[in-house]
């Protein structure tokens, strides 16, 4: 069987999405996923998603951008502090930071996000506000490998949720939540089991 693959996770907030990649490893085993989560990165303190990882006994890092005199800095700072734990593939699950050319020159190809709308539609910070405003009528998740532009490179698999007439951000987020957990889980472990090639804008699971 082929050797588990090493992950890191971004996080900046409760870190849900963490919770069920690390309840997926614990559920199926390092060898039954395909993968284990071998550090916690943030680029703020305080936040749930890094206790999330402390309480699993992960280690843990932060990288604040205004620690650093250049957005390029703190970039290369998160690029370095990523690479020391050697990962196979690295997940933003939540990270509200837009990463740069240090970052993409390490991780482009193994760098996968999840984003709260059906891409292309609704990129950005604030995915779900924006479907909400426009009357979307449906929206989703859309877990895909991250390029130097936002939220525009190539789509692994997207998750569909109904817009309600009753929604506000926060509940239709939430419903987004528990289809998005469920796509990453699947995602990231068909990933690290199969392998994959990425074929311009297509994505291949092995
Ligand atoms: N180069 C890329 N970096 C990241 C991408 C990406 O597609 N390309 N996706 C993000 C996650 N993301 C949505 O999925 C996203 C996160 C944050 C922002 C944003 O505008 N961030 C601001 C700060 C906002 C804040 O701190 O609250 C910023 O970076 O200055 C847009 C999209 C992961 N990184
Ligand atoms: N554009 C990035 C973005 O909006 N990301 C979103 O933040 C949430 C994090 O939830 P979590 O901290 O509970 O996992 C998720 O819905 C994720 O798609």
């Amino acid at each position: 069987m082929a050797k588990a693959k090493r992950l890191v996770v971004l996080v900046s907030g409760s870190g849900t999405n963490l919770q069920a990649l690390l309840d997926a490893v614990a559920d199926a085993g390092t060898e039954g996923y395909g993968a284990e989560i071998v550090a916690v990165g943030a680029d703020r303190e305080g936040i749930e998603g890094l206790a999330r990882a402390e309480r699993a006994g992960l280690p843990t890092f932060v990288c604040k951008v205004k620690d650093y005199d250049t957005r390029e800095e703190w970039d290369a700072a998160l690029a370095g502090a990523t690479a020391a734990y050697e990962p196979d593939l690295v997940v933003s699950a939540g990270f509200m930071k837009i990463v740069g050319k240090e970052f993409l020159a390490r991780f482009g190809g193994r760098f996968v996000n999840t984003h709260p709308a059906l891409l292309p539609s609704f990129p950005g910070a604030h995915g779900v506000r924006d479907a909400l405003a426009y009357g979307a009528r449906v929206t989703g998740c859309t877990v895909h490998f991250v390029d130097d532009g936002v939220d525009t490179g190539p789509i692994i698999a997207q998750g569909v949720v109904e817009v309600r007439d009753e929604d506000d951000e926060s509940a239709l987020h939430e419903r987004i939540k528990e289809v998005e957990r469920r796509l990453l889980v699947d995602v990231v472990g068909r990933l690290a089991r199969n392998g994959y090639r990425i074929e311009g804008r297509k994505v291949v699971i092995q």
